[in-house]
């Protein structure tokens, strides 16, 4: 059994709960645990999972939040910018399955976070699972 935390970025609660609703689902059938933490926005999670691996308490992360596009340019950036620092942190080999949905409307969201439906929370659950077999390959 390993231990995931799942880092969200609760700017849309409805979306997140099942995001999370996927994402636990998929790690519990798997035999593992999964805890959640909570920070404002998708440009925190970086950072948060960051804090948290460095810890050593966790063997993968799942980030998960909503990303829906405004008026301005400010989506391109917490879109881009999020993406960009988890894959960072992927790529200095810590397990991380990026869920953050960014979509150009709430009716996207729904599809893609409801487990019934897209259940992208489940998908970044198992991207996460799929990298950790991998660390523990070439660790
Ligand atoms: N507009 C959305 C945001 N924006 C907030 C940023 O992520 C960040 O918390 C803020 O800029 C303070 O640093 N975040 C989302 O997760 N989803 C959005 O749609
Ligand atoms: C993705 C966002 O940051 C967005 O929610 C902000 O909306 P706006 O561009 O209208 O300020």
């Amino acid at each position: 059994m390993a231990k995931f935390l799942l880092v969200e970025a609760r700017f849309y609660d409805h979306l997140n709960d099942m995001l999370i609703a996927g994402a636990r689902g998929a790690l519990e059938a798997a035999g593992h645990e999964a805890e959640v933490l909570t920070v404002p926005g998708a440009l925190e999670v970086p950072g948060a999972i960051a804090m948290a691996a460095e810890s050593g308490q966790y063997d993968g992360f799942v980030a998960l939040g909503v990303v829906i596009r405004g008026e301005t340019y400010h989506f391109e950036i917490v879109a881009g910018e999020s993406a960009r620092g988890i894959l960072a942190l992927t790529m200095d080999g810590i397990a991380i399955g990026n869920g953050i949905l960014t979509t150009e409307n709430e009716a996207q969201a729904i599809y893609r976070a409801d487990p019934a439906q897209a259940n992208k929370g489940a998908g970044a659950a198992e991207a996460a699972m799929a990298l950790l077999k991998l660390q523990q390959k070439f660790g």
